[in-house]
């Protein structure tokens, strides 16, 4: 039988840096950190204007099973993401608005669920964020073994628990605990860049000339007629 564990203590991307995060955004944080991290866009939002950052907490669950969704709870610190996954794809709805009372009563701001949420009108009501695979009344059973905080693969990223989450109305960005600091940094630099850009566009210029684009058209053949 393969070991299942439930990893009670691990590193987190420390507050200051989460808080701020959270105001880059998914996508300034994806393009700051050279386009990595971006999960592939299954995993939609089921409220709009959330955007959130926070350590990750990992579930990995049997699918219709969420036993382990429960398990976690106890890990969960103030200001962490619930990263939860299955074993194999399933569309069930594995948590509602019980489980996201039990983990905000532990201090959860989010979860990103590979696979199906459901009480989906009581979580708007409670201000409580997911992006999920579907939304689905199916009922999932507490029956077998799975693991808490270990590393889980979930839209084409590998997320260790304590990384940095970021997520929006465009997406979910995953950024390794090492590097969260120095993404932090050029999501800023790159954060004040757009501002200036986004005057001049505002102002009428064109995108080719700010960008320099009109030698690159030109190089490629591209003709004004
Ligand atoms: O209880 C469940 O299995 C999932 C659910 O609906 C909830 O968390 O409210
Ligand atoms: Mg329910």
């Amino acid at each position: 039988m393969s070991r299942h564990v439930v990893v009670r203590d691990f590193e987190r991307v420390p507050a200051e840096i989460l808080k701020e995060l959270a105001e880059e955004g998914a996508s300034t944080v994806h393009e700051a950190d050279g386009r990595r991290g971006a999960f592939t866009p299954e995993l939609r939002p089921i409220q709009s204007g959330a955007r959130i950052a926070g350590a990750a907490v990992t579930v990995s669950c049997h699918p219709g099973d969420n036993l382990m969704i429960h398990a976690a709870v106890e890990t969960v610190r103030p200001g962490d993401v619930v990263v939860i996954t299955t074993t194999s794809p399933s569309t069930d709805g594995m948590l509602g608005d019980l489980l996201a009372t039990s983990l905000r009563a532990h201090g959860a701001i989010g979860v990103i669920l590979d696979a199906g949420v459901r009480d989906a009108a009581e979580l708007r009501e409670m201000g409580f964020p997911v992006w999920a695979r579907a939304i689905s009344p199916q009922g999932t059973v507490k029956a077998s073994p799975g693991s808490v905080n270990v590393p889980v693969a979930v839209c084409g990223q590998v997320v260790n628990p304590g990384d940095a989450i970021v997520a929006d109305d465009d997406g979910i960005v995953v950024v390794p605990r090492d590097r969260a600091a120095a993404v932090l940094a050029a999501a800023r630099k790159r954060t004040a860049s757009e501002a200036s850009k986004r005057e001049r566009l505002a102002a009428g210029e064109l995108g080719v000339d700010m960008y320099g684009l009109r030698p690159l058209l030109e190089r490629l053949g591209v003709e004004y007629q």
